[in-house]
């Protein structure tokens, strides 16, 4: 970690849903200040029940975690159906208990980024898919955590939200924030982690910069999806 502050530490020996039954093994990872670090993995291999061990969902994980103030923005975004949108933003300046006078304008300035001004009284559950999680997205960017956790952040985006949300990201990393994220979208996650947990089966296959996945795959200037390929292939496609 290069002595940086550690935001996240992990030390998972086994994590399952079922006792006896570990879906993960011999986990370990941390997430420094400034970090974005991206969880990368086929289908079924152990991504979000990674996340929700940290979270502690995961009831039975044999291990330790050590993790600050976060906010999570999961696969499948939740909302509370009685709530507005608005309603959700003023129910989250509550919880939070923030004393910012500039709150109020800063949603305002993230629903107006995001194109949901005009459906701020609308209910979240009416909204289409993209909709509903650039509604998670800003609602976790005004809690401004010390770490996000975030699921599959790109699913559903349109492209002007793709990029509104990469460059947050990017702000975010500045204010010295950490991120986890699990995603898909190779190409984009090559271009903006700084480093990669590989996961197949549970376990991590290779860890670290591009070039030390490059070095584990054996392929010295392979793309990222290049090197998914060949350290996952033997295993999913022998099966
Ligand atoms: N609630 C659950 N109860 C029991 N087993 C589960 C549960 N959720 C996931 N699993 C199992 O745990 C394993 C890992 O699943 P997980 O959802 O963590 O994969 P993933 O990497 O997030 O996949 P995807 O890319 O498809 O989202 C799979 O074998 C899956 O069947």
């Amino acid at each position: 970690m290069g002595g940086s502050l550690s935001l996240l530490s992990v030390r998972i020996k086994e994590a399952g849903y079922a006792e006896r039954e570990a879906v993960l093994r011999d986990v370990e990872f941390s997430v420094g200040a400034g970090e974005l670090v991206g969880l990368i993995g086929p289908n079924g291999a152990g991504k979000s029940t990674a996340i929700k061990s940290l979270l502690r969902v995961v009831k039975h994980v044999k291990g330790e975690i050590e993790i600050g103030e976060y906010a999570y923005i999961p696969e499948r975004p939740l909302f509370y159906d009685r709530l507005t949108l608005w309603e959700h933003i003023e129910f989250l300046a509550t919880t939070i208990g923030t004393q910012e006078a500039d709150f109020a304008k800063k949603a305002e300035s993230l629903l107006d980024l995001f194109k949901l001004s005009d459906v701020r009284f609308h209910y979240p559950e009416s909204f289409s898919k993209g909709m509903q999680q650039k509604v998670m997205l800003i609602l976790a960017f005004l809690r401004q955590p010390g770490l996000y956790i975030l699921d599959e952040p790109f699913i559903g985006l349109d492209p002007r939200a793709t990029k509104d949300l990469l460059n947050f990201i990017q702000q975010e990393k500045g204010r010295g924030a950490g991120i986890l994220m699990s995603t898909h979208v190779l190409d984009t996650a090559e271009k903006i982690c700084d480093r990669f947990l590989l996961i197949d089966c549970g376990r991590f296959i290779a860890t670290g910069t591009l070039q030390d996945i490059r070095e584990t795959s054996g392929l010295a200037d392979g793309s990222l999806l290049d090197c998914f390929d060949v350290l996952t292939s033997g295993r999913n496609r022998n099966d």
